[in-house]
């Protein structure tokens, strides 16, 4: 295919088979136009321009994948005999509740993970923070113990296998622990260490919850200014419940102190919490500030005209490889868990595409079941850029045997978040894992499900057909105008015929009649030539999709065109 055709229909695509191969951007340079090389991509408010190599100072402390990947193999633990090591290893326990899974059941929209799948998936997660599994616990209980989250007996196990393990001082609960429930914890811990006369290194045993472990990713993958001050509002938020009596060796009066910094008589509990409160109060204020930047950069977004897809789906789906091969962008795609914090957006040329020929494309945080509230919460700014989107293109890891949980609970997300009234396209990515078998079965389901499309972000198989179900689902933000053009604005008609589906074209005495369905964009810039107090059946009309067309209206219109 050739992308200086532009007027190419959509007929090409619909017409190639699920499997047709396209050519890797890298091999072909007709893939991918005008595409970011590296960089985050930013619009000029006042010139509608996009500018890859400018960034706005609200990221002016960019650490790059290459410092976060080094940061990562940095993680080193000294173990008890002051020995660094490179992973820090811990016990996972896990629970499946039973009458949670009963309950669950009775709930189509949110899916329940079983404690196998569910184990799975915090596997990934403890090797994505940088710690290794030394053993496992799990236990079924009909109802938690609400003091210490698992049975005493288990609470017994898993020291068991902690002492068993050697230096290994980490407890990761699959589950969101109270407060009260992780102190509880680490004191039985502790406890039953300084009894057994057994120290292991630090003295000191962590216990770890489900968010605490998210959270701990997010932070070594914060990338920008914006990511990190978010993370760092998720984190005080985390700590400042787990103040109360936590620490209370810290519960003494306090004598030294700065001005207007500490009131008399004042514990250091208290000031520990009233310095979390402050910095929650000034983190939540820089925030705001980057959060109105990025409002005015969403302006000048939507003053260019260009659609804007957004790419959503279950971390390690694939998105940001998809936006990779797409763009060439470079944005940081690895098997690790909430590789991508920032958003990015990219504006994308795809070939073929006729309505639409640049979007806006943008990377998104990825979703996980059972994600925290006041999580979700701190990465609202980055969310709303979900809000924005015209077209939602919801990423699938169909190679996961979990997948269709996976894209049920991130319709949940959506559903919460209340886009769900969106045109969504599902993309089916990893086929190239899937046995021969199970690949035909989904590209059939594919093929017969609407806004569906089956492919593979590594070798790009299907990657076309994606093209043509992203722009059936953009022809739903197509809209009918109708309009008499002066002569003099033969650029406009070019454009609609570009950007648009003609359906009548006349010549007349005062302009050029014309009706048609356009992008939103358009049809706006063209409101001041509305015709529609004209008549709807001019007389000579055209049809531009026909074979009447003859050679001299052809040139009067492609005047410019290319
Ligand atoms: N085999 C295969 N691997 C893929 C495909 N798409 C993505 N991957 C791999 O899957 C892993 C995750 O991909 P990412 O693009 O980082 O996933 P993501 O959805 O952006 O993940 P988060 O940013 O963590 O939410 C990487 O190791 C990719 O190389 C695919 O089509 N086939
Ligand atoms: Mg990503």
């Amino acid at each position: 295919f050739s992308l200086s055709n532009t007027r190419r229909t959509n007929a090409l695509f619909v017409s190639t088979s699920p499997s047709t191969q396209i050519p890797s951007p890298v091999d072909d340079e007709e893939w991918s136009l005008e595409t970011a090389a590296s960089g985050m991509g930013f619009y000029d408010l006042d010139d509608n321009t996009f500018d890859f190599n400018s960034s706005p100072d609200f990221i002016d402390t960019i650490r790059d994948e290459a410092d976060i990947l080094e940061e990562r193999e940095d993680r080193l633990y000294i173990d008890e005999f002051g020995v660094k090591r490179k992973v820090e290893r811990c016990i996972l326990v896990g629970v499946e509740e039973l009458s949670a899974a009963r309950r669950s059941q009775s709930n189509d929209e949110q899916p329940y993970f079983s404690l196998e799948e569910s184990m799975t998936e915090m596997r990934e997660l403890i090797k994505t923070a940088g710690m290794e599994i030394a053993g496992e616990v799990t236990q079924r209980l009909n109802e938690i113990n609400p003091r210490t989250y698992i049975g005493t007996g288990k609470v017994e196990e898993a020291n068991e296998l902690m002492k068993g393990a050697g230096d290994c001082s980490t407890i990761v609960f699959d589950a969101e622990l109270t407060p009260r429930q992780q102190k509880h914890l680490e004191n039985s811990f502790n406890k039953k260490i300084l009894q057994d006369d057994f120290l292991v290194a630090g003295g000191e045993i962590k216990v770890i919850d489900r968010t605490a472990l998210i959270l701990d990713i997010f932070a070594q993958h914060a990338k920008t200014k914006e990511g990190k001050l978010q993370v760092e509002l998720a984190l005080h938020e985390y700590r400042k419940p787990r103040l109360t009596k936590m620490w209370t060796h810290l519960e003494r009066q306090s004598g030294a102190g700065g001005v207007g910094l500490r009131g008399p008589g004042e514990s250091q509990l208290e000031i520990d919490k009233r310095l979390v409160r402050d910095r929650i109060i000034t983190l939540k204020h820089k925030i705001d500030d980057v959060q109105k930047h990025r409002t005015m950069h969403r302006l000048s977004r939507k003053r260019t005209g260009l659609p804007f897809l957004s790419l959503v789906g279950y971390t390690n789906a694939g998105k940001s490889s998809l936006l990779n091969y797409l763009t060439r962008a470079g944005v940081m795609a690895e098997s690790i868990l909430f590789a991508t914090l920032d958003p990015t957006t990219r504006k994308v040329k795809l070939p073929g595409y006729k309505t639409h020929p640049e979007v806006l494309l943008t990377d998104t945080v990825g979703f996980i079941q059972k994600l925290p509230t006041h999580l979700v919460a701190a990465f609202r700014a980055t969310l709303e850029e979900v809000k924005e989107a015209d077209v939602l293109i919801h990423v699938i890891d169909v190679s996961n045997p979990s997948w269709e949980k996976q894209e049920l609970a991130v319709l949940s997300v959506l559903k919460e978040m209340n886009v769900d009234d969106k045109p969504i396209v599902r993309v089916l990515n990893k086929m190239d894992l899937l046995e021969p078998d199970d690949a035909e079965y989904l590209k059939y389901d594919a093929a017969t499900s609407e806004n569906t499309v089956a492919v593979s972000a590594k070798t790009g198989e299907g990657l076309q057909d994606f093209v043509a179900v992203v722009e059936d689902a953009m022809s739903q933000l197509l809209v009918p105008i109708e309009i008499l053009l002066p002569y003099s604005k033969g650029d406009e008609l070019n454009i609609v015929h570009e950007q648009g589906n003609v359906e009548v074209v006349d010549y007349r005495e005062t302009g050029t009649y014309c009706r048609a369905m356009v992008p939103t964009a358009v049809a706006k810039r063209l409101e001041p030539y509305s015709a529609s107090h004209i008549s709807m059946e001019p007389s000579g009309d055209r049809k531009v999709n026909g074979i009447d067309d003859d050679e001299i209206d052809w040139a009067a219109l492609a005047k410019g065109r290319h």
